[in-house]
C-alpha cells in the first residue's frame, strides 16, 4: 500500500480525533513519557478513530503495545531496533518504518527489510535535538536513488511551503509536527496540506 504523500505527527488521540476527520489519510501517533496505561488508551483511541476514517495509523516506539493491540505500522529509529524484537512484529503483520540520518543508518535500515525509510532532518527543527546538521533536499535524491521503489519520508523542519521542493526532490511522504501542531489555525493548515500533496496522491 502507498504511503499518503501527507504525514502528520501528533502526540495525542485528541490531535488524531481533532484533525484525522478533516481527511487525514496518514498519520502518526508519538506518544513520550506517558504510563503503560495512558499509552495504552491513546493507541486504542487513534486506533478506532483512523478505522472509522480510513485513515492509516504508525505507532511511534512502543512497538509492544502495537503488536497487543493489533495495529498496522511502527515507526522505530535505530536505537529502538536495537530493543525491538522484529520477528514479533513481523509475526504480528505490522509494517515497520525506520528513521535514517546517515549512510550507516540506511544500510543498517535497509537489513531489516522495512515498508519505508524516513530521512531527516532535511531542514534546521525545534521538534527535537539532533546531533545531524539538516541534509537538504541533495540529500532526499541521492536516498531516493539507493533505496528505488521503497518509499522514502522526509522529515524534519518542512513547511507547507517547502513540501514541493521536498516531494520533487524524490520524497513519497512528507513527516511533519511543528506546521501543523504549533499553527494558529491547525484545521485549516491540515486542509491546506491535504490540497497542497494532492498532485502526488
Ligand atoms: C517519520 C518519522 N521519521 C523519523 C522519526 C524519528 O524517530 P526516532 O529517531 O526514533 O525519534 P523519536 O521520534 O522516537 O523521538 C519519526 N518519529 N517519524
Ligand atoms: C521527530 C523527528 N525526527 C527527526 C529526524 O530527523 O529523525 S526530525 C523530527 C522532528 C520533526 O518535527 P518538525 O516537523 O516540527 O520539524
Ligand atoms: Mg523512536
Amino acid at each position: 500500500m502507498d504511503l499518503d504523500p501527507f504525514y502528520p505527527i501528533v502526540d495525542s488521540s485528541n490531535w488524531i480525533d481533532r484533525l484525522v476527520p478533516l481527511g487525514i489519510k496518514l498519520v502518526q501517533l508519538r506518544i513520550k513519557d506517558a504510563s503503560e496505561e495512558t499509552l495504552r488508551r491513546e493507541i486504542a483511541t487513534s486506533q478506532a478513530t483512523c478505522r472509522k476514517y480510513g485513515c492509516q495509523l504508525i505507532v511511534n516506539d512502543h512497538w509492544r503495545l502495537a503488536v497487543d493491540l493489533g495495529c498496522d505500522y511502527v515507526h522505530l529509529g535505530q536505537e529502538d531496533l536495537a530493543d525491538a524484537d522484529l520477528a514479533s512484529i513481523r509475526r504480528a503483520g505490522l509494517r515497520l518504518g525506520v528513521s535514517t540520518h546517515d549512510g550507516a543508518e540506511l544500510d543498517a535500515a535497509l537489513s531489516v527489510k522495512p515498508d519505508y525509510v524516513a530521512l531527516g532532518p532535511v531542514f534546521p527543527t525545534s521538534s527535537k535535538t539532533l546531533s545531524w546538521k539538516p541534509q537538504g533536499l541533495e540529500k532526499i535524491e541521492g536516498w531516493k536513488r539507493k533505496i528505488g521503489d521503497l518509499p522514502l519520508v522526509a522529515i524534519g523542519g518542512i513547511t507547507l511551503e517547502r513540501s514541493r521542493d521536498v516531494l520533487q526532490s524524490g520524497a513519497n511522504s512528507v513527516a511533519i509536527i511543528s506546521d501543523v501542531t504549533k499553527n494558529s489555525t491547525p484545521d485549516q493548515r491540515t486542509l491546506d496540506w491535504i490540497a497542497e500533496t494532492q498532485d502526488w496522491r
